[in-house]
């Protein structure tokens, strides 16, 4: 098995809003090896964000964190001093967030933005790092990269905004890329590009990938395995192939019912009924329950644990203890696989 780039275990972070707790994150466990896409999917507010921010350590003021273990590598991030936090976030961990915009500083050249990068984080001199942001820009696609190199922010579809904050975060060769929504903002056509060129850099630099996304056509798409999380939690867990081909949570269930027609790029945001729990005051028992049509009543009372489905697969429902009453899935969830079937043409998953 590959190396274990990520550990993170009971991961609970513990907001500030106007002096009331937002339990955001409720005991979060998941591992990322060296050189695979581990997709984090999930409604808005479901705690994506704020579990790998808490992995940067770049938690909002006043938030309170704990974990078993919170690692990159075999370092612990809760124990770093802010310094420290930097460099790992400038070294070993890249990140491209939603909004391009905001990652670049308006009144700066982007070629300069990137060079920075580069010698923030490596012993290179300056003329070495600016060839290094030439070779960047064009292995991320941007065309004449020596006019690139001089041009603003706003002189840039947001497209290729996108390529160039993929650029700002790989010049420094980082073990793992964090992809917060990288594709949301964009329309259909550039949102594939940016997907390809996604899971090119990928292999080419062998990196391990943390990619947050609302939409599970995107994460069919790039993912070796996927993180299923609802309130604050993970409540299924596992490869790919085993979570759309063999999904066990009524949540996920619902999440690939809620897939956007047969797009890819299609990013229209879910549609589940009802709405989440309110994470200031978290429900007793399954925090799915209330919106759950599959619910029994101790769903009401006792939260499940995770059940073991394979050596790699793990979901939290009580549907899969040996005691609850017969059941079939959604007939809709069937009708999706050929759908998915056509969508992840040609992918490679782990087996
Ligand atoms: N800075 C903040 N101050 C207060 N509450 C916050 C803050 N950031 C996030 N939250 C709350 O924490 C919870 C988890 O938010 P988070 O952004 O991690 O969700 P998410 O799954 O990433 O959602 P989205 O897809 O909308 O980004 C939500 O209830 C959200 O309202």
């Amino acid at each position: 098995m590959n190396e274990k780039v990520v550990t993170v275990k009971n991961l609970q972070v513990t907001l500030d809003v106007a002096g009331q707790p937002l339990y955001a994150t409720r005991g979060i466990d998941f591992d990322l090896y060296q050189g695979e896409t581990l997709a984090i999917v999930g409604e808005s507010g479901s705690g994506k964000s704020i579990a790998m921010h808490a992995l940067m350590g770049l938690l909002p003021a006043k938030s309170q964190v704990s974990a078993d273990y919170l690692q990159i590598f075999d370092r612990d991030i809760l124990s770093l001093s802010k310094k420290e936090l930097q460099q790992v976030r400038g070294r070993q961990i890249g990140l491209i967030s939603q909004d391009a915009l905001s990652a670049l500083n308006p009144t700066m050249r982007v070629g300069k933005q990137i060079l920075e990068a580069a010698i923030a984080h490596q012993h290179i001199n300056k003329s070495d790092a600016k060839k290094k942001v030439y070779e960047q820009l064009s292995a991320v696609g941007i065309a004449e990269p020596k006019i690139a190199y001089r041009k603003y922010p706003h002189e840039f579809s947001g497209g290729q905004l996108q390529r160039i904050v993929i650029a700002m975060a790989l010049i420094s060769r980082p073990d793992i890329l964090i992809a917060d929504e990288p594709t949301t903002a964009l329309d259909v056509t550039t949102q594939a590009n940016i997907l390809k060129l996604l899971r090119q850099q990928q292999k080419e630099l062998n990196l391990s990938v943390i990619f947050i996304t609302h939409n599970l056509a995107v994460a069919a798409n790039l993912a070796d395995r996927v993180a299923v999380m609802y309130a604050g939690k993970i409540i299924e867990i596992g490869k790919t192939r085993e979570i759309f081909y063999n999904p066990q949570h009524p949540y996920t269930w619902g999440l690939l019912e809620a897939v956007p027609e047969n797009k890819v790029g299609n990013d229209q945001l879910f549609t589940l009924p009802g709405n989440p729990p309110d994470l200031r005051f978290p429900p007793k028992g399954d925090a799915f329950a209330a919106r759950n049509p599959y619910a029994l009543a101790i769903d009401f009372n006792q939260e499940p644990t995770f059940f073991k489905v394979s050596s790699t697969h793990f979901a939290k429902t009580w549907l899969l203890d040996n005691r609850s009453p017969a059941y079939e899935p959604p007939v809709e969830i069937k009708e999706r696989w050929q759908q998915f079937e056509q969508m992840t043409e040609g992918r490679k998953f782990y087996d």
